[in-house]
């Protein structure tokens, strides 16, 4: 069944997802807050800004004006950064009161409120009065646009409390080359899918300093170890790390070339300023702020989190990077599980 969608946020995932619903035959409009961006879509088919070489299908079209791109959505899929989500929302909130919609809300944002610790459906709950929307649904998993854009084999997860709300997005996704599974639980999906842009963010610091793949191992299995252990704290189902949108995504991501969390940790620990690697990426990179939110959060709940921990003394106390690394070797020993 073709659906009319509103895609927000025509940065590099934004205009991937709006690509693949366009090729699956949906009737898909793609906010940016540029008209500049917004001409180029639709004359040039290309967003020089994100994807240097992709080439978009010619019948996505690309609008500034929100407005327009809600009119009668049946599905809005959020796609800017989570610090943007809130702002964006309470936009949307009021365009919906005077269209009298009620849309499906999803969202492929991966990260944390900064001060409140919010997840990013929290946010969305919390801006769109309920009368207003159907449900809320998180895509999450292993996914870089990069990839996505070559149709490369992806597989993701929709979640959301709401088992049909979730099953209508994976059925507006499914392709050849992009799988969706559906999972109920939210919790564990939003927090896998923020928390391990904080790991990959240490994975990558560690290659920056030299160290090799047994270290590198150790940290993803152990930041897998915190994910767990604070999302269980926050009620999510344990195996929800084991899947797609837990261990997969911390794979791709603390793998990947593609991952600006990486790339970012990478250029740290070969000794650059983090806030200039932040100011040059060009792109978001959640996982300096979801750092911060993740830290307060372990502090509140009073949970164990030493690598996260570390990130933020590296990434807001100017710890000495090397030593970091040192003390987390020496910490006294623990039980595995
Ligand atoms: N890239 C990827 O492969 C994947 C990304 N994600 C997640 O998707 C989310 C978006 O990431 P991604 O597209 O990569 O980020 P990019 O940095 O590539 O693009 C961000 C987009 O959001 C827009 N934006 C930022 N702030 C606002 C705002 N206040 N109002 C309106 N638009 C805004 C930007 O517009 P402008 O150009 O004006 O700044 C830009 O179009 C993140 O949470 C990320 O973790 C998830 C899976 C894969
Ligand atoms: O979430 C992603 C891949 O699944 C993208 O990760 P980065 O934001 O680190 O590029």
């Amino acid at each position: 069944m073709k659906n009319k969608i509103a895609v927000l946020g025509a940065g590099s995932w934004g205009s991937i997802l709006a690509s693949v619903l366009v090729q699956n035959g949906h009737d898909v409009s793609l906010w940016t807050r540029h008209t500049d961006q917004a001409n180029e879509i639709n004359q040039k088919h290309t967003n020089q800004r994100y994807l240097k070489n992709y080439q978009y299908p010619s019948n996505l079209k690309a609008t500034a004006d929100l407005k327009q791109a809600l009119t009668a959505a049946q599905i809005i899929l959020f796609s800017v950064p989570t610090p943007a989500i809130r702002d964006v929302a309470t936009q949307v909130a009021k365009i919906l009161q005077e269209q009298n919609n009620q849309p499906l809300i999803a969202h492929a944002s991966k990260g944390l409120e900064q001060n409140t610790h919010l997840r990013i459906s929290q946010i969305l709950e919390i801006a769109i009065p309920q009368s207003q929307c159907q449900a809320i649904v998180a895509l999450s998993g292993p996914s870089h646009a990069e990839e996505v854009a070559r149709q490369d084999p992806t597989l993701i997860t929709a979640a959301s409390t709401d088992l049909d709300a979730a099953k209508r997005i994976q059925d507006v996704f499914m392709n050849n080359y992009f799988r969706v599974y559906t999972n109920t639980d939210l919790i564990g999906v939003e927090i896998g899918a923020a928390l391990k842009n904080v790991i990959a963010l240490g994975v990558g610091a560690l290659h920056g300093l030299g160290y090799g793949d047994n270290a590198k191992a150790a940290l993803m299995t152990r930041g897998l170890a915190e994910i767990s252990r604070l999302g269980v704290a926050l009620g999510a189902n344990p195996l929800t790390f084991t899947g797609l949108s837990g261990v997969g995504d911390l794979i791709v991501t603390c793998t990947s070339v593609h991952s600006r969390n990486w790339r970012a940790g990478d250029q740290i620990g070969r000794g650059q300023n983090p806030a200039d690697v932040i100011a040059n990426m060009g792109m978001v990179v959640e996982g300096v702020k979801t750092c911060q939110s993740a830290y307060e959060l372990a502090q509140q709940e009073n949970i164990e989190m030493p690598i996260v921990e570390a990130t933020y003394d590296v990434l807001y106390n100017h710890a000495n990077i090397d030593k970091v690394a040192a003390d987390l070797m020496q910490r006294e020993g623990k039980a595995e599980l």
